[in-house]
């Protein structure tokens, strides 16, 4: 046999070279872009005029992010390409200001995931126990802004999230949609040919049927409140497993069995960022109102005319019984554009003479990672 050790080195050698040295100029660049950053946030402090300076701005980093994918080059991914600038965003943002961020929790969920895929690593985040909480949390300002899931693609919507806006002053900030892949994983006491229960949250059960029908038909499947709990729960129990995500894994050092085993390859969830910030007009937004109609006939298709007539496009309708009485329902609606174009204004305009009440939940960018 030839050895070929010695050539593959030098080889190797000749190539970490010339990553050394475009790490070097990265470096150097990292650095400059960092103090920018800083100058940037001595700017916001002298132009705030006593009140807190706003030093996050969801527009301008949709912006950023947009920009990057739009210069990739490849071979990396435009996603994976944009993911590296959200890092050095992030940790740019830390630098002029840390925010905290609460999700909800434990750690490990996909809500946590959400949170650092939207905030990047350097936000600090604080896992909370439920919905509302995370609402209180940033109400009250111990956190500047929160994560809630609000809906997925198989499961549809989680009521919990829409219904917390009808008792909230908070605004929608930001969306974040994440691909949702399931994984069965084990611990190191775990005999993997005696599974007899298998733990997960409800939903993710039940995106996981049809695998779970075919390679563990007469499993156990145990509902916990979070796919992270389930994760946590399993570790001592030498005949069970739990469904969960990649970070869920890696958190409690599992090994997983069988990777994205949900039934639909689309599987995603859709995440909101609320806070109590105003977000500018980033070029490609959205907007979210809540509307409660009278309660009369023709009642919707009046609210919605509006809409497709000045060519707004409706992303989504929701339907939620309303919590005051005075009408049977309020209708959650995303549209395309943001509340500050002309067109959109108009609409709410027209749509707010129709209603019994309009309430703005908030523009911003859509979802751009
Ligand atoms: O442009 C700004 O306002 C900045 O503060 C800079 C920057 C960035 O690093 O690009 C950092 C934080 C903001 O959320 C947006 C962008």
């Amino acid at each position: 046999m030839v050895d070929n050790s010695s050539e593959e080195a030098k080889e190797l050698g000749k190539l970490r070279d010339d990553i050394d040295a475009i790490d070097e100029k990265i470096g150097a660049l990292i650095s400059q872009r960092a103090v920018c950053a800083q100058s940037v946030a001595e700017v916001k402090g002298r132009y705030s005029d006593g009140s807190d300076p706003i030093f996050y701005r969801p527009e301008r980093e949709a912006q950023v992010l947009r920009k990057a994918m739009a210069r990739n080059q490849g071979p990396l991914s435009d996603e994976e390409y944009a993911r590296l600038f959200r890092e050095i965003m992030s940790a740019c943002l830390a630098l002029e200001n840390p925010i905290k961020v609460a999700f909800l929790g434990p750690e490990g969920t996909f809500t946590h995931e959400a949170a650092l895929k939207h905030f990047g690593a350097s936000a600090k985040v604080a896992p909370m126990t439920a919905i509302d909480e995370v609402f209180r949390e940033v109400e009250s300002g111990a956190c500047q802004f929160g994560v809630v899931p609000v809906e997925n693609s198989t499961e549809g919507v989680v009521t919990h999230t829409l219904d917390s806006f009808m008792s909230s002053n908070l605004n929608i900030c930001g969306e974040v949609v994440l691909r949702i892949h399931h994984n069965l994983m084990v611990s190191d006491v775990t005999k993997t040919d005696s599974i007899t229960r298998i733990y997960s949250h409800a939903q993710s059960l039940a995106q996981c049927r049809k695998w779970l029908d075919a390679h563990y038909p007469n499993a156990e499947r145990i509902a916990v409140p979070s796919n992270a709990e389930a994760a946590k729960r399993m570790r001592s129990e030498w005949n069970a497993a739990a469904i969960a995500g990649e970070a869920a894994a890696k958190l409690y050092g599992l090994t997983v069995l069988a990777d994205k085993i949900e039934d639909m390859p689309d599987n995603s969830t859709r995440f909101l960022i609320v806070g109590q910030q105003d977000v500018g007009p980033s070029g490609h937004d959205k907007t979210s109102v809540v509307i409660a109609v009278k309660n009369e006939p023709g009642a919707l298709h009046d609210i919605l005319e509006p809409f497709h007539r000045l060519g707004v496009d409706l992303t989504r309708v929701e339907s939620r019984p309303s919590r005051t009485g005075n009408w049977n329902y309020v209708f959650f609606i995303d549209f395309d554009g943001h509340v500050e174009t002309p067109k959109v204004q108009t609409a709410l305009e027209e749509v707010s003479r129709r209603a019994a009440d309009v309430k703005i939940l908030g523009s911003y960018p859509k979802g751009v990672l």
